[in-house]
């Protein structure tokens, strides 16, 4: 494999990920209370919980898409504060895959996938457009590289999303809910995508109810209530005995 589509974890002391202690608010509400988290390096992590349980708000901290207002949360051996400098630099780290995609619509999936590389990695033409294709073919969607993201299905343009995201060489996977906005036949296709980005060793958080997923790549379920971690586990052990009351009866409405 060539040194632009390694998908392994770059080497560094620490897990990919520590949250310690942080809150956040949005306004005066409270979204975040004391969350801390190790995520090592080549380990993937489901987040689960009831809706407005902070699941979202998280990841989001984790790629400064949102501001933690106390606590600490670094990337790869970095903090994440309000320097600048730093922040693009873990940007390019971490990639994130959202519900609704968010392709660009007036830009074919070749376009959709060279965009960043070329402003942001500074990557001349026919190299972005060499790596698009390599991920596209990864994601087994080559043959859509003309086509324009309106003119293909849920799944197809998740799997885009997907390879877009890899074009920037993340060492750092974000999901939030990859498939909950896609038809249920498709489903599988972008989860298949997840699990063999799991087996090349990508380092995950994944914000998903897709237990059988969980169960099949997870290292850890860290479930999620009312801004907190309840309680976190392999995914066996959690979803055979949780040990707190509320996650027993979520997962038991998700499980049945
Ligand atoms: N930008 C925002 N401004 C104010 N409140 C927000 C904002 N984003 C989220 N919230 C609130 O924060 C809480 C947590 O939202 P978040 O989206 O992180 O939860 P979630 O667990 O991901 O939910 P879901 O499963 O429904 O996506 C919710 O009460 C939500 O209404």
């Amino acid at each position: 494999m060539s040194r632009n589509l390694s998908l392994v974890g770059r080497a560094s002391e620490g897990p990919a990920v520590r949250l310690v202690e942080v809150d956040k608010w949005y306004g005066h509400f409270q979204v975040l209370h004391g969350v801390s988290l190790d995520v090592p390096r080549g380990s993937r992590v489901v987040i689960c919980g009831p809706s407005g349980s902070g699941k979202s708000t998280l990841i989001r901290c984790v790629n400064r898409l949102e501001a933690h207002q106390r606590g600490l949360i670094s990337v790869n051996g970095v903090e994440l504060t309000e320097q600048t400098g730093r922040i693009d630099r873990i940007r390019g780290d971490v990639g994130m895959v959202f519900q609704h995609f968010n392709l660009f619509p007036h830009l074919t999936v070749l376009e959709n996938c060279t965009l960043a590389q070329r402003w942001v990695r500074k990557r001349p033409r026919q190299e972005a457009e060499a790596i698009a294709m390599a991920f596209l073919e990864r994601v087994k969607i080559p043959e859509k590289s003309g086509s324009y993201p309106g003119q293909l299905s849920g799944g197809q343009q998740q799997r885009v999303a997907i390879a877009r995201a890899l074009c920037m060489n993340p060492s750092i996977m974000l999901f939030d809910e990859p498939t909950s906005a896609l038809d249920p036949e498709m489903v599988k296709e972008v989860l298949d995508t997840m699990v063999r980005l799991a087996d090349d060793g990508m380092t995950m958080i994944c914000v998903t109810h897709e237990m059988g997923f969980a169960r099949q790549v997870a290292s850890e379920v860290v479930f999620m209530d009312e801004g907190k971690i309840i309680e976190r586990n392999a995914p066996d052990t959690l979803f055979s005995s949780p040990s707190h009351e509320r996650t027993k009866r979520f997962l038991s409405n998700l499980l049945h």
